[in-house]
């Protein structure tokens, strides 16, 4: 009997980026699953506040003085006092793979009572291909026990490279404040055994408190907008960040999967204080999404770069209308191209990755 392979851990290959404005004691549980990868704690808020690590963790610490240092006037692109910090993590990682994971997120059980090792699972969806062009309707194809199933075309079982692996949550589920308030006690308790990838022109609430992806394939456009601090808007920058993605891995024939796993989601942030950070996206997504949803990008965006600062202008040109603030975000979107690309010079090369896929693509 063949043994089933055990998942490579790539514990030299993958950080995990933890925002934070509280000490780590989280990190205690852990343990027997992080412990071996280094990771990258991005400290939010004042930076003169000591944040605890429990002992026997590999990490780095950055704060707002470090970000300031590092990328002079283009900090300003990173915000500050929202956990949309995180994506400084993202930059200064010299990693092909990253986890980010918020510190009220703990190890949840499977129905047979087992813990998790989300990160174990996300490292299989990532190392897996996706199949955007066409619906397996028993769910990952990869899957040990699953298959494609009749019908599905043979010329596209090969699928394409996994870019973003999108996990959930049980018990606090990620609502929207409106919603919060209006189901306060409503806790997820539903485990649903399946990955799927999200099918190619269709949108999604990319979520980042458990979210891993292949920072080589699409690292340059995990820009989580500007948030907090100064901004008139909190709580969409994953969201930001996932409807870009999520536009230029369908132009470059890269996968975005979502589904396990699951991790236990502990607490429930303030849904008025939610309500005030979210109010203005809750209008303005309705004019975000058809914006997205129209979007073409050029055929000569070959790599992430040149898609994201296409996705830019485009930004510019048809949300500025909407509010001052989307011409900011752009010129965000912009700085924090010109950051990646200063710190991470070879990331033009794995570009050209992503540009060997899009003539695979464009080759259709
Ligand atoms: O100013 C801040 C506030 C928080 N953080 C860190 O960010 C994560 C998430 O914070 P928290 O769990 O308190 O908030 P949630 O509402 O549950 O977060 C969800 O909403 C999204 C907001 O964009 C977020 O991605 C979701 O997970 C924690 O690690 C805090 O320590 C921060 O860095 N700065
Ligand atoms: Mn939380």
């Amino acid at each position: 009997m063949a043994s089933i392979p055990s998942t490579p851990l790539l514990a030299n290959e993958l950080d995990i980026v933890i925002p934070t404005i509280r000490n780590l004691d989280f990190l205690e549980m852990w343990r027997l699953f992080f412990q071996p990868y280094h990771l990258i704690i991005v400290q939010d808020g004042d930076p003169t506040k000591t944040i605890r690590v429990p002992e026997g963790f590999d990490y780095e610490l950055h704060n707002r003085n470090h970000v300031e240092s590092l990328l002079g006037k283009r900090a300003s692109c990173i915000s500050f006092k929202d956990s949309a910090c995180r994506c400084y993590g993202f930059l200064v990682s010299k990693k092909k793979y990253i986890y980010t994971i918020d510190d009220d997120c703990f190890v949840a059980k499977n129905p047979t009572g087992e813990d998790i090792n989300a990160l174990e699972q996300h490292i299989k969806n990532l190392l897996t291909p996706s199949t955007p062009h066409f619906f397996n309707t028993l769910y990952d194809p990869y899957r040990d026990g699953a298959d494609f199933v009749r019908g599905y075309p043979f010329s596209l079982r090969e699928g394409v490279p996994t870019a973003v692996s999108h996990g959930l949550w049980l018990n606090i589920p990620d609502y929207d404040a409106p919603t919060q308030l209006v189901k306060p006690h409503e806790r997820n308790t539903r485990y649903v055994d399946a990955v799927m990838t999200l099918p190619k022109g269709t949108l999604f609430p990319m979520c980042g408190m458990n979210l891993a992806f292949d920072r080589e394939l699409i690292g340059p456009a995990m820009y989580f907008g500007l948030m907090g601090h100064g901004q008139p808007i909190g709580r969409y920058d994953d969201m930001w960040a996932g409807w870009c993605v999520k536009v230029i891995c369908d132009h470059l024939n890269l996968g975005v999967k979502t589904g396990l796993p699951y991790i236990w989601h502990s607490k429930a942030s303030n849904p008025f204080v939610n309500l005030k950070k979210e109010y203005k996206g809750i209008f303005w997504q309705e004019e975000i999404i058809p914006f997205f949803q129209s979007v073409v990008l050029p055929k000569e965006c070959t790599t992430v770069q040149k898609c994201y600062l296409a996705l830019a202008e485009k930004v510019k040109e048809k949300l500025g209308s909407v509010d001052p603030y989307f011409t900011k975000l752009a010129e965000g979107m912009t700085t924090w191209i010109e950051a990646w690309d200063a710190h991470n010079p070879s990331s033009e090369a794995t570009g050209s990755l992503a540009n060997g896929l899009a003539k695979v693509n464009l080759g259709k």
